[in-house]
């Protein structure tokens, strides 16, 4: 049939019974009125976005930007609620710019398409799911819903088409892939027809590629006439031919389909045929017409998906010709001449749909990340954010890390509760963390009324009694913003050491204190134990029962929760039982402490809930700090042996170090692998430092940046900084650091929710403690050397390789078997006060500084519920000195035959017990006497013991 070639080429393509659509969306295009313009002009009858599309426009229009500054200003949104909200938006536009096409059509045409997430392409559950929210949020009839043609979305088809989702199905390059696709279309409609659904109001049309496989194939045949195969003439005559071939060849398909009966019987129940819609349709080559796979494909039925110079170029120049049914046995032969040559036409077009999608997850991470990059600018200072600094050699890897993840979906996943991100293991049952701010939020009224009700009872002070996870977050808080006016002073008391124990029930007014008792398990040793002696003591304070100035924070069911309800607490909030304690913080047992001590919960999480969309799964790795965070901490460990994470924060949020502690030590310090937590090592010139540091700065506000950075960061050693604005942020910091060794817990290899290492000391101390039990003493145990009130103990193995000598030559071995990469861990069970901070801080400068290792300052029995982990399941790299004393005075444990002195005691050993039989290198020094001078001691006999190591 050949027509008189005037006139707009464009909207004479209706002639030859085929619909023009748009390969484009863009809201400026649909608001200044040129795509009415070309509905009225060019005949235009539809519009298809691809993730690409969006990602060009969305990721560069600068028209958006005031829609994402007015959404933010209203709601916290991720990169993905962002991207949906304005895509929608677009969509219905051009909807309703269409809508008359779709009237004047009778439904045929009129369609603008929107495609599923390209991440689920390989998901038939997730693609059906995804194709029916989006179809109920944009809310409009002609909107297509696009679902890519791999096995997985064809078969969703069906299942929308079942629905009444309009379909478009995309990225569809062969024959097969067609041929199943109709079939899905046809057996959706009967599924309907089955449930006695109507069937009228459906369209569909399956986009079949073109040109992709021409750039394919032509790519192939240029490379084998470039090695001059024998061949070469019959494959030139193929270039440009094959795509156009192909799609004839679909053509016929449908068109004997349609004169199929089952087809009919649908169609007169009102059917409207899948029609077959040209994609991909602008000319990637120059050498070939600018309108080729245009006017090479018209005919009736068809839709040709125009991008916009193509459309411009055959409005321009386009001829008509009912080209569609030409040549059909021409196509036959250059299909079968392509498999004669081994062009492998179906490997091509299986790898083009591989490719497809690959490249649309591409457009789409690039389309997220620049939505992300918006939301961070509008979002500014209300955003804490990270920077790393990374050395040459690690650079590449993380990049390539970032990369891995955003190919394998790793931070969705995550999101999804994925186990196989790590191994496969219980993992899906700990992520109860990752919704805790949004559950905390929920909450809030009744964190505000009980903080209202403290404040009302006028408690003067609060003093929690927990370990690790249940005291770290909260001692955080207290010593970040301090105390509110108003409102009783928070203290956190973690500890067995009698001094301690009487220490803190002396700062506090017994009377006038609430005391919150936080456990995830309630069975755990010392706040139990703790609970025993503060009851007694408010008890005998107030002179009567004390229950309602008791608060419990402990998981539902759990043995403390019955307790407390025997001592009929005031009251008791429950944990989450599918969040590990050093993953607590941002749940009940933070928040109950921090509403009780006055702080502001709800503005807290809130600003928490805008680093939970930053690190959200529609944010690609590279802009993802939680993920980006993780991959350079888990890549410089594994890949680098930078395993020493060593933290330096500011002054106003120093104290966050001995949180992180916890969360990196127990999550990755296990099976041999795991990153070492440095925290409080003053930072000193680079000479001191060997190349298994990464430094981790949390700085806050205007403080400057720790000078000594600077050189460290020249010298090679990489810096991850997260800038928080305001104290607030420590909540961000929270959660980003936390997903953050999650990620690096899969870098890893390892389950970062489990501490397998840490029951084994409470078994060896329960052993101990029993012991104690029965015979009135911890079972004997003699020094292998004594040095004035200094005595020295050991394994065997350990006391052998030390020798029997002097405290000099003892401590000297002992450090004598420090070697390059190994750190050393100074395990004090000692009060914690800041003379003893201040004694340990200069013991373990002076041994970084002589031997260039890292150090670790740590009190027992707290750090067992922290970094012990990592000590004892980790990397075999740990050197220990256990520092042990008498105590000048003792508590007794009400209702339990020992003592404090003596559970510290029964602690340490069983620490010590264990360290030697996983064969760590440990001594364990024991101060005699005065305190005070037994350590003046010791400083003295290291510091001389390293004159002598080289
Ligand atoms: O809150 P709980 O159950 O008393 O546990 C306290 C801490 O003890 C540990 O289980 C380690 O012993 C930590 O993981 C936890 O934070
Ligand atoms: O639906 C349309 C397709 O996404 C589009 O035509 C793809 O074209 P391309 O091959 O030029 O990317």
């Amino acid at each position: 049939m050949t027509k008189n070639n005037e006139g707009n080429s464009l909207k004479r393509l209706a002639e030859h019974g085929q619909s023009p659509w748009f390969d484009f969306i863009r809201r400026d295009f649909t608001a200044n009125g040129s795509l009415k313009k070309m509905v009225e002009e060019d005949g235009l009858m539809g519009v298809t976005s691809n993730p690409a599309i969006f990602e060009k426009a969305i990721g560069h229009g600068a028209e958006y930007e005031s829609e994402v500054r007015s959404l933010l200003a209203k709601h916290n949104l991720s990169a993905g609620e962002l991207y949906e909200h304005i895509a929608i938006e677009d969509i219905r536009d051009a909807c309703a710019v269409l809508k008359p096409v779709f009237d004047k059509t009778k439904k045929r045409d009129g369609y603008v398409s929107l495609e599923v997430s390209p991440y689920i392409a390989y998901d038939q559950a997730a693609t059906i799911a995804d194709a029916r929210r989006l179809w109920k949020e944009v809310n409009r009839e002609n909107l297509m819903i696009k679902i890519p043609a791999t096995a997985e979305g064809t078969r969703a088809v069906k299942d929308a088409i079942a629905d009444g989702i309009n379909v478009n199905v995309t990225l569809l390059f062969s024959l097969n892939a067609y041929k199943a696709v109709l079939e899905s279309y046809i057996q959706g409609l009967e599924a309907r027809v089955q449930k006695g659904q109507s069937i009228d109001h459906l369209a569909s049309v399956a986009s079949f590629f073109v040109s992709r496989i021409d750039s394919k194939i032509d790519a192939e045949i240029d490379r084998r006439i470039a090695e001059n195969a024998p061949e070469a003439a019959e494959l030139k005559k193929l270039r440009g031919k094959v795509a156009i071939a192909n799609a004839k060849l679909a053509y016929q398909h449908y068109l004997e389909v349609s004169k199929s009966a089952r087809w009919k019987a649908l169609e007169a129940k009102g059917a409207q045929p899948q029609r077959l819609l040209w994609a991909s349709t602008g000319t990637k080559d120059k050498a070939y017409s600018d309108v080729l796979y245009v006017e090479e494909l018209i005919g009736a039925d068809t839709v040709n998906t125009i991008p916009p110079a193509t459309f411009d170029a055959f409005r321009d120049h386009g001829k008509l010709r009912g080209s569609l049914l030409e040549d059909i046995e021409g196509a036959r032969k250059v299909l079968a001449e392509a498999e004669r040559l081994n062009l492998n036409l179906q490997k091509v077009t299986e790898t083009l749909v591989i490719e497809g999608c690959a490249s649309f997850c591409v457009a789409f991470d690039a389309l997220l990340g620049a939505v992300e990059a918006r939301r961070e600018a509008v979002l500014s200072d209300r955003l804490a954010e990270l920077s790393l600094s990374l050395p040459d050699e690690l650079s590449p890897a993380v990049v390539a890390a970032e990369k891995k993840w955003s190919e394998g979906g790793g931070v969705r996943r995550i999101w999804a509760h994925d186990a196989s991100v790590w191994t496969n293991g219980p993992e899906s049952k700990w992520l109860g963390w990752l919704n805790a701010p949004q559950d905390g939020l929920a909450q809030c009224d009744a964190y505000e009324k009980f903080a209202k009700e403290v404040k009302s009872r006028g408690y003067s002070d609060i003093l929690l009694l927990g370990m690790g996870g249940s005291s770290l977050g909260p001692e955080v808080l207290e010593k970040t913003f301090g105390r509110v006016s108003g409102a009783a002073q928070l203290h956190v008391l973690d500890s067995t050491d009698p001094q301690q124990i009487a220490h803190f029930a002396k700062q506090v007014d017994l009377k006038k204190t609430l005391f919150i008792v936080s456990s995830k398990s309630g069975s755990t040793l010392e706040p139990n134990i703790l609970f025993a002696y503060f009851w007694e003591q408010a008890k005998a304070a107030l002179g009567q029962d004390p229950g309602e100035h008791f608060v419990a924070v402990t998981d539902p069911g759990s043995a403390f929760e019955k307790k407390a309800k025997d001592h009929k607490f005031g009251h008791i909030f429950h944990g989450n039982p599918e969040i590990g304690g050093r993953y607590s913080v941002l749940s009940a047992f933070g928040l109950v402490p921090a509403a009780a001590a006055g702080y502001d919960v709800r503005a807290f999480l809130e600003s928490v809930m805008l680093m939970v969309s930053s690190c959200d799964g529609s944010v690609p790795p590279a802009m993802n700090p939680g993920a980006r965070l993780g991959l350079a901490l888990g890549v410089a460990a594994k890949t680098f042996g930078r395993d020493k994470v060593t933290l330096c924060a500011s002054e106003g949020v120093k104290a966050l170090g001995a949180w992180a502690e916890q969360l990196i030590a127990e999550s990755t310090g296990k099976i041999g692998t795991g990153l070492i937590p440095i925290d409080g090592e003053t930072l000193g010139e680079p000479s001191v430092y060997g190349n298994d540091r990464v430094f981790v700065e949390v700085r806050l506000g205007n403080e400057p940046s720790n000078s000594r950075l600077k050189a460290l960061r020249d010298a090679g050693h990489p810096v991850l900084s997260l800038q928080l604005h305001t104290k607030e942020q420590i909540g961000q910091a929270f959660f980003v650091l936390e997903f953050a060794i999650a990620v690096a817990g899969s870098v890893l290899g390892i389950d970062p929710f489990d501490q397998p290492d840490v029951e084994f000391s409470k078994v060896e101390t329960r052993k101990l403690t029993e012991a104690y039990e029965k015979t009135g003493h911890l079972p004997q145990e003699a020094p292998f050397a004594t040095d004035g009130t200094l005595e020295f103990y050991a394994d065997d193995k350990n006391a052998q390789a030390l020798g029997k000598g002097d405290a000099v030559s003892i401590l000297k071995a002992h450090f004598g078997r420090v070697k390059k990469s190994d750190y050393i861990g100074l395990l004090a069970y000692i009060e914690q006060n800041a003379s003893h901070i201040g004694w340990e801080q200069d013991l373990r400068l002076a041994l970084r500084d002589a031997l260039h290792v890292a150090t670790a300052a740590q009190f027992g029995p707290r750090f067992l519920h922290s970094t012990g982990q990592a000590y004892k399941g980790g990397p075999d790299s740990g050197v220990f000195l256990q520092i042990t004393a008498d105590d000048a005075a003792d508590l007794k444990v009400p209702g339990a035959s020992y003592s404090f002195g003596v559970v510290k005691a029964a602690q340490a050993r069983g620490d010590f017990d264990v360290l030697a039989s996983r064969g760590r290198r440990a001594l364990r020094v024991h101060v005699k006497g005065s305190l005070e001078d037994g350590l003046k001691r010791l400083t003295a006999a290291v510091k001389d013991a390293l004159k002598g190591i080289k």
